[in-house]
């Protein structure tokens, strides 16, 4: 479970985070839903102890990322916007790189990367050095990556963006497989059907404020409008940055 109270983060003259609470829970998928520069992704990093706060608390499975930045990392799976991918490495050598370094035992990591491999549809890709790849492609190594250790958190940075019909369809099927494991999951997204379809939970975040969190069905409900993106646009009194 990840727990949130009142985070603020500023840079410079700008104030990303303005006050942000939430709770996630485990066995749920929750979506990070705000418009461009809601500071979605400074949240997420936050979260992480990529970045330090100026002001509120974390609580990571009761852990504070900043206290125990190595405690929280080893349970958390992490997609960033920057994938950090090497490209001279295959993405078997590359996810076997990032194993070991999370101490996972030898036979234990080649058997899981072949699982996180099916899970993701990337048979295709595994003996390719990953120079040349395409985005969707390096969202899936990334996306690999994150998930190898079994974390009991993901957080995922628009995970769907790039990806074609069928390699969205393998992660979206990836997350629910991940949710009934008890895993706890946070995503931003911009796309409302994968909102309305996957997500348990909805945080909806402008201008660095939690402006409400809920399941869609409460969010419609609480605005009097029942369609999610109507809704959504409403509570954030914006429609930029959507997707249907
Ligand atoms: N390192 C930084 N230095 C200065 N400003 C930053 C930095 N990182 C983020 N910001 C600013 O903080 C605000 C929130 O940015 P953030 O990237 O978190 O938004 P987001 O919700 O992820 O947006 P998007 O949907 O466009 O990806 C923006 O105004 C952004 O310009």
């Amino acid at each position: 479970m990840i727990e949130a109270q009142e985070v603020r983060k500023q840079f410079g003259t700008v104030q990303a985070l303005g006050g942000v609470s939430f709770t996630a829970r485990d066995g749920q998928i929750t979506a990070l839903l705000g418009p461009n520069g809601a500071g979605k992704t400074t949240l997420l990093r936050t979260l992480v102890g990529m970045l330090r706060r100026d002001h509120g608390t974390i609580a990571v499975d009761g852990i504070d990322p900043e206290r125990d930045p190595l405690a929280v990392r080893a349970n958390i799976g992490f997609l960033t916007d920057q994938f950090g991918l090497y490209e001279r490495l295959s993405t078997r050598e590359y996810l076997t790189y990032f194993g070991e370094l999370n101490g996972m035992e030898k036979r234990a990591l080649r058997e899981r990367i072949d699982e996180v491999s099916e899970m993701l549809a990337m048979d295709d890709i595994l003996e390719r050095r990953s120079k040349g790849f395409s985005q969707g492609q390096r969202i899936k190594v990334a996306l690999a990556r994150a998930l190898l250790h079994r974390p009991r958190h993901l957080l995922l940075d628009e995970p769907t963006r790039g990806l074609d019909v069928m390699s969205t369809r393998a992660v979206r099927h990836a997350l629910s497989t991940l949710r009934k494991e008890g895993c706890c999951v946070v995503m931003a997204t911009h796309v409302m059907q994968e909102v309305s379809h996957l997500c348990d939970d909805v945080i909806v975040i402008a201008k660095g404020h939690t402006v409400a969190q809920g399941t869609p069905d409460e969010l419609c409900r609480r605005t009097g409008i029942a369609n999610l993106e109507d809704a959504f646009v409403r509570l954030v009194g914006t429609d930029e940055g959507i997707v249907a």
